[in-house]
C-alpha cells in the first residue's frame, strides 16, 4: 500500500528494550521497535506472543517493567494513561467496549464530546453546535450512515467493530491501536473491516493487532512479530509471508482464535 510518510516528522512512536514482568515471568521482552508518522503496522504473533501487553504498555493501561516509549519524540515511558489519550493516543479492545441501549448516533455525539465509555470517560464534556454533525462525518467514515438511528444491542458484530473504530476517532487521533478489530466477525464481514481499515485518515498512524492474516497483510505496510514476548521478525507483508521462522511458529499452526 503507498503512503508518503513525513521524513522531517519524529517517529510516531519509538520504543527501545520494552518489557513487562508479571512476577517471574516476561510477558514481553526487550522489544525495540520504530513506526514513523501515518504508517500502518500490523503485529502478529501466535496466542499469548505478548501483543495485547505490548499495546497495554504502549497505552499506559500497564507501566513497563524496562525500557522507554517515546511518541512523537517525547518520552511517555513514565506518563499516565490519559496525558497519552491527551496526547492524540487512542485504542480499541479486544471486545467492545459500547453501551447497548444508546443509538450509533448518540454513541458518536458522546464521543465527539468526550463522555463515552472506557477511554474516553476521562475527557471534559465539550458539547458544541458542531458535535452532531461530527457525529455524522464519523458514521459516514465507520460505514454506519444507514445505522445512524440503530440502537448498539441491535447491531451485527461487524458493525459493532465499525462503530468502535468512528468512537475511537472521534477526536481526531493521531495514534491508533486496534487490537484484532476482526476478531468474532463472520467471513462475510471481513472484507469490509479491511475496506474500512484502508480508508481511515492516512495521517493517522495504525498499529494492529490482527489474527486474520489476509486483513493484516492487506491493510499494514509494514509488520513486526512477536513470539514469545520477544520480536521475531519484522519486515513487509512479503517479506513476512516469505520468513522461514515465521512460519515456523506463527503460521505452522499455532494460528489464533
Ligand atoms: N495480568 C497478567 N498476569 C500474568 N500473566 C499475564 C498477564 N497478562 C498476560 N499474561 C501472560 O503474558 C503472556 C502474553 O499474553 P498476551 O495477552 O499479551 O498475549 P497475546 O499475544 O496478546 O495473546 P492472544 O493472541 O491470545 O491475545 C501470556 O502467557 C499471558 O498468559
Amino acid at each position: 500500500m503507498p503512503v508518503s510518510y513525513d521524513h522531517k516528522a519524529a517517529n510516531a512512536l519509538e520504543i527501545q528494550g520494552v518489557g513487562r514482568r508479571f512476577g517471574g515471568f516476561w510477558a514481553v521482552k526487550d522489544v525495540s521497535l520504530t513506526v514513523r508518522p501515518g504508517e500502518r503496522r500490523a503485529v502478529l504473533g501466535p496466542n499469548g506472543a505478548g501483543k495485547t501487553t505490548l499495546f497495554n504498555v504502549l497505552t499506559g493501561d500497564l507501566v513497563t517493567s524496562a525500557g522507554t516509549i517515546r511518541m512523537d519524540g517525547a518520552d511517555v515511558t513514565q506518563m499516565p494513561m490519559h496525558k497519552r489519550i491527551k496526547g492524540g493516543l487512542r485504542r480499541t479492545y479486544q471486545h467492545a467496549h459500547l453501551f447497548n441501549g444508546l443509538t450509533v448516533r448518540d454513541s458518536l455525539f458522546l464521543s465527539v464530546c468526550g463522555v463515552a465509555g472506557g477511554w474516553q470517560r476521562f475527557m471534559p464534556l465539550r458539547l458544541n453546535d458542531g458535535a452532531v454533525a461530527k457525529a455524522e462525518t464519523l458514521a459516514q467514515l465507520s460505514g454506519l450512515s444507514a445505522e445512524l438511528d440503530r440502537e448498539v444491542a441491535n447491531l451485527s458484530h461487524g458493525q459493532r467493530r465499525q462503530l468502535e473504530i468512528g468512537m475511537a476517532l472521534a477526536e481526531n487521533p493521531k495514534m491508533l491501536l486496534l487490537d484484532e478489530p476482526a476478531a468474532g466477525l463472520s467471513p462475510s464481514e471481513r472484507p469490509r473491516l479491511a475496506e474500512l481499515l484502508l480508508s481511515l485518515p492516512k495521517h493517522i498512524t495504525i498499529i494492529l493487532i490482527e489474527h486474520d492474516m489476509d486483513i493484516a497483510l492487506k491493510t499494514s505496510d509494514s509488520v513486526s512479530v512477536l513470539h514469545n514476548g520477544q520480536l521475531l521478525a519484522e519486515g513487509t507483508p512479503e517479506n513476512i509471508m516469505s520468513n522461514e521462522a515465521v512460519h515456523k511458529v506463527y503460521m505452522g499452526g499455532a494460528h489464533g482464535h
